[in-house]
């Protein structure tokens, strides 16, 4: 590899360890929970070891996928949700980074709201949102029943690509969010959590 080419992979790995620490620190990664990605200018895509804590990341639980989700050593195990990622890189060449945890709002919410999608209106911060200018206005965010086979999920989010300015929920389990970068993926990520744990209180009000 070239200097300019491992300058590259180095700073797409800093962006996931740092993600996965913020997220940490919100806990929205209990346990081995959660996996992050980002796909660098060239092309590549780094996510997450499978199996891991994602507080506590190091430079080799950070690794490398071909666009179908393959490692390219085949010896490493990447995250079991690979695909939900790279449907995400594949649907939008705009997509830089993509997050997944598992918040307690997002789950208890999925859990207790038996519809297919939880509405979110006229919070100031859906702003943060894709195409979103005023708190006047709602955002339908689609929960996805859960399923441990991911192929089959992703197939089941398919129809809904490029229709989730907020991301999605996968019901009692966590949220999909990404963003151009990982800077735009983190602060969609702390928008819907934060909308999310406002919808809780209400319900609890
Ligand atoms: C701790 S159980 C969570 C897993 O089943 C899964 O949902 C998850 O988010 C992490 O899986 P991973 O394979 O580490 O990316
Ligand atoms: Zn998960």
């Amino acid at each position: 590899m070239t200097e300019v080419s491992d300058r590259l992979w180095s700073g797409a790995v800093q962006d996931v360890i740092r993600a996965g620490q913020r997220m940490d620190q919100r806990g929205w990664v209990p346990a081995t929970a959660g996996n992050l990605s980002r796909r660098l200018s060239d092309g590549r895509i780094a996510i997450t070891r499978s199996g891991g804590h994602k507080g506590f990341l190091a430079e080799q639980d950070v690794i490398e996928i071909d666009p179908q989700g393959h490692p390219l050593d085949a010896t490493q195990k990447a995250s079991a949700e690979t695909l939900l990622h790279t449907q995400l890189y594949a649907f939008d060449p705009s997509v830089g980074a993509v997050l997944h945890g598992h918040s307690v709002a997002a789950t208890v919410l999925s859990m207790v709201m038996p519809g297919a999608s939880l509405t979110l209106a006229g919070y100031e911060l859906l702003k943060v949102f894709e195409g979103q200018s005023t708190h006047a206005t709602s955002i339908d965010v689609p929960v996805f029943d859960n399923d441990q086979d991911i192929a089959r999920l992703a197939g089941v989010v398919a129809p809904s690509l490029g229709k989730m300015p907020a991301g999605y929920i996968i019901r009692g389990h966590g949220v999909y969010v990404w963003g151009r970068d990982m800077a735009m993926a983190l602060a969609r990520l702390e928008g819907l959590e934060f909308l999310l744990a406002c919808e809780l209180e209400r319900r609890k009000a």
